[in-house]
């Protein structure tokens, strides 16, 4: 029988997971096509506020890699809007003008942001937070910003204002209610989240009413209903979500606030289904993934033609994800006149419980301070539990594991998920599973917004005892294994392993083919161990190191030269000039680390200007040695005391192009005045009297952090061989993707010094550098030499009509 041909309109949460759904239940039932109008594979958009407050990278939030899709047999195609539904020929329409037929068809449209009709709402800095796109302005509106504002004390503004805390902004919070979170809490947990935030350094205007944003192109501040005016130069807009109904609306499918769906999601119109945000079910719409992801359990079943009893709707249940508090709610937040309420109040503690219960029944709970009885109170509030059930648990509460032990085995312990109690129990006993990130691997229970990490804790330590160590931080290198980074290198070494997929293979990958966060780990760490015989895997590489080119938000390139400790001369600027013309590069900068970044760069022209180029790759894209900023030193400044700009160069020719676990910055400064930031580098090297001080483990980034000194050294060969023992020690013993300065947090300068200390593990360290060094080659020529990669990277390609 051929396969039906199924649509999915929206290549996000809802409608993928209702996909990975049918794939569990009938793989070979359907021909499968996804349009998603935003460029990428399906992401965790959840994690966006992690990525902004700096916790995971972009990188690391992918859910279904391209790889999924093409193993998976789905025809996606990204970057592209469904605009019309032909309902009578069963087609749908895009922008691009492709025609596609459907048997069944889901949207899964998602929302979007609200935003406030205001006078000035569309001046540049003035930015919504829903999607990848989003979160990347932020991140580079916020180096230009000094007083970001964040209209909307709901779950996004606060999340989002902690990001621009940690981006180094001074943060002030705009909110229309009384109190923070008015939708999810009282007053009284409202005012303990405020003091909690307040402490972390975000302001609040309560009770304002935004009725213009000020400024010329760029928005430079807010007037207020009541006469005020506030300093801004972002502004952030978080005052809530509205369904995406605009394709539905404008092909005669019902709406009213969503898209209107009966029990099985189906909408008024035969064949096609809603899922998700888009959706209003018995007149509610949803904005969080756990109904959304029942939603799509439920269509899956019926699209299969397996019986289910329906989707019933869901109780609102919301945790805040800001790392230091720690809040909760679900159902019923306020009194009415039938509620009876159990509260505690610590006011010292800054503890607050409040049970809601109606004619006997649990109809809501608020927590904050101490969360961990939330999915115990959601599951009592989703069954309308007798508030006995919850009393008699109470009782037993002076264990810790008392709320888990309580839970029947088909309980719901991570509700982003929908990961019960007894599935995680038996990954626990039949995999021998000791940590919650190994949990996480093998059951995705803490996978999306991670708050029921402590149930997980608590049920390892129901099932295994004192095996379990709450402390043991070792996580599995990706969610593919439950093995570390440690126990990975080892086996590279022990056991001879010599590729990527020889080591997913030997050690028992339970995704087979790896994913965005273990290939490039593995691929480094084969390199590593073994860097004279190890083929690099390019695939196993990320977009950039492929590339050998920054790749940017629009899809060009940029090209960074080699400038040895960031000094040129008048030919080699000339020639910059004129292939900059030549190529209509559309704009030129200096870098922080001193060197000329062409930007805007065409992917097929990358090679050619390489050519015309003739200088070396400057790695800006890369895990590896960057570059090495001097100050001019004693040649030209009155203050100099050393060489710095001979040091630099010195030091760049030497570890040029070297692969470390992530970006390697140095500065070298002859005077402690440190032009060069030296304090501030992963290794930075000051000149003093008679000498040099070598500092390492600084970071001039989100986190910022100060460098250590290491030691301190008379010549300038011995800052070579220091700075090559750390560089070694780091690239052995660091996690890949993990910069100096969080690997030297984590395991101490002092033990760093200890182990330098030593001439012969120095030297013994800088045997194997000079290893890894002796097979590096300029990548840049080496893609001149060899036109097969230069056709399959360089050229454009066309995958469903898009380029890719
Ligand atoms: C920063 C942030 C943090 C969050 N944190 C949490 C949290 O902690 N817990 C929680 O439960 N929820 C959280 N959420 C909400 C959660 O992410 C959403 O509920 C969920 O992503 C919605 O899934 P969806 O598939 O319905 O919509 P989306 O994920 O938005 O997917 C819809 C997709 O469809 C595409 N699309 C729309 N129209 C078309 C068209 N015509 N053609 C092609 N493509 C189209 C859109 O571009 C989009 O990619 C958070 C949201 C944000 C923004
Ligand atoms: N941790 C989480 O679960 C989480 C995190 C982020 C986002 N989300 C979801 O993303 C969606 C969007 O989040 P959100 O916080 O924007 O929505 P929200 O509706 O929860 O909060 C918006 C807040 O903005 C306030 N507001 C409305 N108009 C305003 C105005 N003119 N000036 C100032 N304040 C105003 C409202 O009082 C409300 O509290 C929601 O569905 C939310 O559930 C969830
Ligand atoms: S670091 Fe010292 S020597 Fe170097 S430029 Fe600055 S003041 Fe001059
Ligand atoms: S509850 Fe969100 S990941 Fe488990």
């Amino acid at each position: 029988m051929p396969r039906q041909k199924l649509v999915i309109v929206g290549n996000g949460m809802a409608g993928i997971r209702c996909l990975e759904e049918i794939l569990k239940i009938d793989p070979d039932r359907f021909d499968v096509t996804v349009f998603g109008n935003e460029p990428y594979p399906n992401y965790n958009r959840i994690q966006l506020s992690k990525v902004l407050q700096g916790d995971t990278v972009l990188e690391d939030i992918t859910l279904n890699s391209w790889d999924w899709y093409e193993k998976n047999d789905i025809r996606l195609y990204p970057g592209e809007t469904v605009i019309e539904i032909d309902q009578d020929n069963h087609l749908v329409k895009t922008d691009k003008n492709r025609i596609t037929p459907y048997d069944k068809l889901i949207l899964a449209t998602g929302s979007n942001p609200f935003i406030l009709p205001l006078p000035g709402v569309d001046k540049k800095g003035v930015i919504t937070f829903r999607n990848i796109k989003d979160c990347l302005k932020i991140i580079e509106y916020s180096k230009r910003s000094k007083d970001a504002v964040v209209i909307g004390g709901g779950l996004l503004g606060l999340e989002s204002a902690r990001g621009l805390l940690d981006l180094g902004l001074n943060v002030k919070v705009v909110h229309i209610s009384d109190y923070l979170m008015n939708r999810q809490l009282d007053k009284t947990a409202s005012h303990l989240l405020q003091l909690q935030l307040e402490k972390q350094g975000m302001e609040f205007l309560l009770n304002k009413k935004t009725v213009e944003i000020t400024g010329n192109e760029y928005a430079d501040g807010l007037k207020f209903s009541d006469g005020d005016e506030l300093k801004a130069d972002l502004v952030i807009m978080a005052v809530g979500i509205r369904p995406n109904i605009k394709l539905a609306e404008e092909n005669g499918i019902p709406t009213h606030r969503g898209i209107i769906v009966n029990d099985f999601m189906e909408t008024k119109i035969p064949d096609i289904y809603a899922v998700g945000e888009c959706v209003e079910h018995q007149g509610c719409c949803y904005g969080l993934v756990a109904p959304l992801y029942q939603q799509g359990k439920v269509l899956a079943n019926h699209l299969c033609e397996e019986k289910t009893d329906g989707y019933t709707g869901s109780i609102d249940s919301a945790k805040l994800k800001v790392s230091g508090v720690d809040v909760f709610s679900a159902g019923q937040i306020n009194e009415q006149e039938n509620t009876k309420t159990i509260k505690s109040y610590d006011g010292w503690g800054m503890t607050y419980k409040k049970v809601l219960v109606e004619n006997g029944k649990i109809k809501g709970a608020i927590l904050f301070g101490d969360t961990r009885e939330s999915t115990h109170l959601s599951r009592l509030i989703n069954k309308e539990a007798d508030v006995k059930e919850y009393l008699n648990t109470e009782t037993e509460k002076n264990s810790e594991t008392s709320v888990v032990c309580s839970m029947q085995d088909d309980e719901i312990i991570c509700g982003c998920n929908g990961v019960e109690k007894g599935t995680i129990v038996q990954a626990i006993k039949e995999k021998g599973l000791t940590t919650v990130a190994q949990v996480k691997a093998c059951t995705n229970a803490s996978r999306s917004c991670g708050t029921c990490k402590s149930l997980v804790a608590d049920l390892l330590k129901l099932t295994i005892g004192d095996e379990f160590d709450s402390t043991k931080k070792e996580e599995p290198i990706c969610e593919c294994t439950t093995m570390t980074r440690d126990e990975v290198v080892s086996a590279i070494r022990t056991m001879g392993l010599t590729n990527v997929r020889e080591v997913m293979n030997v050690l028992d990958w339970e995704n087979k083919e790896g994913c965005s966060k273990c290939r490039p780990a593995i691929n480094y760490y084969l390199n590593m161990v073994n860097p004279s015989h190890y083929v690099d895997d390019q695939e196993s590489r990320f977009v950039n190191e492929r590339m050998h080119a920054n790749i940017q938000m629009n899809g060009t390139y940029s090209v960074v030269p080699r400038m040895y400790g960031g000094v040129t001369n008048s030919d080699e600027l000339r020639k910059i000039a004129d292939i900059a013309d030549k190529y209509q590069v559309p704009m030129i900068k200096l870098t922080g680390g001193q060197r000329i970044d062409l930007l805007g760069v065409d992917k097929e022209d990358l090679p050619k200007m390489w050519k015309d180029l003739n200088m070396r790759s400057g790695f800006a894209y890369a895990k590896s040695v960057r570059t090495v900023k001097t100050c001019v030193g004693e040649k030209f400044c009155r203050f100099g005391t050393q060489d710095s700009i001979d040091m630099g160069i010195q030091l760049e020719k030497k570890f040029e192009g070297l692969n470390t676990p992530h970006k390697v910055k140095m500065g070298v400064s002859a005077c402690p005045r440190s032009c060069a930031e030296s304090g501030i580098k992963d290794v930075g090297v000051i000149g003093v009297q008679g000498g040099w001080e070598i500092y390492v483990g600084g970071n001039g980034g989100t986190k910022l952090r100060t460098a250590d000194l290491l030691c301190k050294v008379k010549e300038s060969g011995e800052v070579l061989e220091y700075a090559g023992a750390f560089l070694q020690y780091y690239r052995e013993n660091a996690k890949y993707l993990e910069r100096t300065s969080a690997w030297i947090e984590r395991v101490g300068i002092e033990h760093v010094r200890d182990v330098l200390s030593s001439k012969e593990t120095r030297d013994q360290l800088n045997q194997r550098m000079d290893e890894a060094l002796s097979t590096i080659e300029d990548p840049w020529a080496s893609v001149l030499s060899n036109k097969e990669t230069q056709k399959k990277l360089y050229q454009k390609v066309y995958v469903g009509g898009n380029e890719k």
